[in-house]
């Protein structure tokens, strides 16, 4: 391969593109920073959380002991799907709100029963937004999934009368509950302060890329819902003393807010901002806007002058100090499906970059199963013109009164070996993903959740921030040519015509 073919191949470095995005255009650069500034090593970290849920649940809310022997598997669950707490499932829908995989507990659910559960009729599509339904849109979700649907088994053994005395919904409440104490009673905290490498994946690249954003004109700032002290323990794992000429990270950011609380952050005008006490992380109050304007001209300037690190707030007091005019020209930087990409863009019209981990392994597989795909993909269209042809000789033969049939009857049966032939193959072409819920991009064949919100949220999306070290700030990331079907097989047709 030639230098130039190797730069055009998609690695894992790559950014790609649903949405123009000119960085000439941007004044200012958000970061989140848990799973986006900070990756986490896995299951390192995510054990922290599982095994402090499941000491939570026997030690303080009664869990029969065995729930100790539960063990934890972060491939068993990925981003994009939803739970069914009413019912203790999980569910993999398309675009489209079409259930196409579910599992009960850590059980994969027919396919005759999921219809009869997840049915949807022409005037009834479930939306899937009511509280029944919990959207996996973090990794940090992987844990309540895993320790849930593990108690749904154990329950539906009815071995146990404690679990017999809860519906599917408590068992998850409880769940979430006590993993929601891990990230605040320091079960998982005060373990990464006192041993960051084993949690923290440090990668060289961000802190030069965070510098290069910087000097080329654009204002970074960081968005976290962490709050200070946890914050202050990864940033300075991250950042070292010698990467600022300060030695302090925060250099590398016009504004640090922590202790967001996104999405509340975008959408609430009333959260209240208040100035963190470096020293010793106490809390001032702040008059906001009111006090930069007070304070003009220069107020931001001013205002910042006084301490650049704050908890809360909202959009208003963040655009104040950055004197941001459009939401246009600000890029928000995340990894968090609903709180960093669609409520940012949807709320503030920010330009949005989804931080997607899981795609270095997709884009492996991918490749690796290239051949495979290719040939679904050519029994699949197989299969359509088939079914059309079929139709075809079917009006010709009611046309002309008869003499078709055996025609159509060979056609028919040609159909059913190709699907016998399609069918396991496209079932293992899918497992090479995920051995359960196979490619995180696709449900069936269209497009998963997960893809949906990628497609129409995340203006671009990479696998790590750090990637962002590559783009100068004069560069516009471009989509291809998006085509509709009508285009493709017309575009196939050519194809197979000039072959
Ligand atoms: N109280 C809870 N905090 C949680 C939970 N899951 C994650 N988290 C914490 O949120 C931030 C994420 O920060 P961001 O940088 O991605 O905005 C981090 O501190 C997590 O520990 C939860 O269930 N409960
Ligand atoms: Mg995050």
């Amino acid at each position: 391969m030639t230098m130039e073919m190797d730069m055009l191949k998609p690695t894992s470095d790559s950014i790609f593109c649903n949405r123009e995005l000119n960085f000439d255009s941007l004044d200012c650069i958000g970061f989140d920073m848990d799973y986006t500034i900070a990756e986490y090593l896995v299951p390192a970290f995510d054990l922290l959380a599982f095994n402090g849920a499941v000491d939570k649940l026997v030690d303080n809310l009664g869990y029969p002991d065995a729930v100790r022997n539960f063990v934890y598997d972060s491939n068993s669950f990925v981003r994009g799907l939803l739970i069914d707490i009413k019912r203790g499932n999980f569910i993999k829908i398309d675009r489209h709100k079409y259930v196409r995989q579910a599992m009960h507990g850590v059980s994969e659910m027919s396919s005759s029963y999921r219809k009869v559960v997840y049915h949807n009729t022409f005037n009834k599509v479930d939306s899937f937004s009511n509280r029944e339904y919990v959207p996996m849109d973090t990794l940090f979700q992987l844990v309540d999934a895993s320790i849930y649907a593990q108690l749904i088994n154990l329950k539906d053994s009815e071995e146990y009368d404690f679990l017999d005395g809860k519906t599917y919904e408590e068992l998850y409440r409880d769940v979430r509950g006590a993993v929601d104490l891990c990230h605040r009673d320091g079960v998982i905290k005060d373990e990464v302060a006192r041993n960051p490498s084993k949690y923290i994946k440090k990668d060289a690249g961000m802190v030069e890329m965070l510098k290069r954003l910087k000097d080329d004109g654009k204002k970074v700032f960081l968005l976290t819902n962490s709050l200070w002290e946890y914050t202050q323990t990864v940033m300075s794992y991250l950042v070292d003393p010698s990467d600022t000429p300060s030695g302090d990270w925060a250099d590398l950011f016009e504004v640090v807010i922590v202790g967001s609380a996104k999405p509340k952050f975008l959408i609430d005008p009333y959260q209240q901002l208040f100035r963190v006490n470096r020293e010793d992380g106490s809390l001032q109050n702040t008059d906001g806007v009111y006090e930069i304007e007070a304070m003009n001209p220069n107020g931001a300037e001013k205002f910042l002058a006084k301490g650049k690190v704050f908890q809360g707030g909202n959009w208003q007091h963040l655009q104040a100090m950055l004197n941001i005019e459009s939401g246009e020209s600000v890029l928000y930087v995340g990894d968090h499906l609903y709180s960093d990409v669609l409520r940012s863009k949807r709320t503030l019209g920010w330009r949005t970059a989804l931080i997607v981990p899981e795609l270095e392994h997709e884009m492996r597989v991918y490749e690796e199963e290239r051949a495979e795909g290719k040939a679904i993909e050519a029994l699949r269209t197989l299969r359509k013109r088939n079914a059309e042809n079929v139709d075809r000789l079917k009006y010709d033969n009611l046309q002309q009164g008869g003499g078709l049939e055996k025609e159509i009857e060979e056609c028919e049966a040609k159909d059913e070996q190709v699907k016998k032939i399609l069918a396991p193959m496209a079932d293992s072409y899918h497992k090479r993903y995920n051995p359960t819920w196979g490619q995180l991009f696709k449900a069936g064949y269209q497009d998963s959740r997960f893809s949906f919100y990628v497609n129409n949220y995340a203006c671009i999306y990479t696998t790590r921030a750090s990637n962002f070290k590559f783009v100068s700030g004069k560069r516009s990331i471009r989509t291809g040519i998006e085509k509709m079907p009508h285009e493709r097989r017309m575009d196939d047709w050519a194809t197979l015509q000039e072959d």
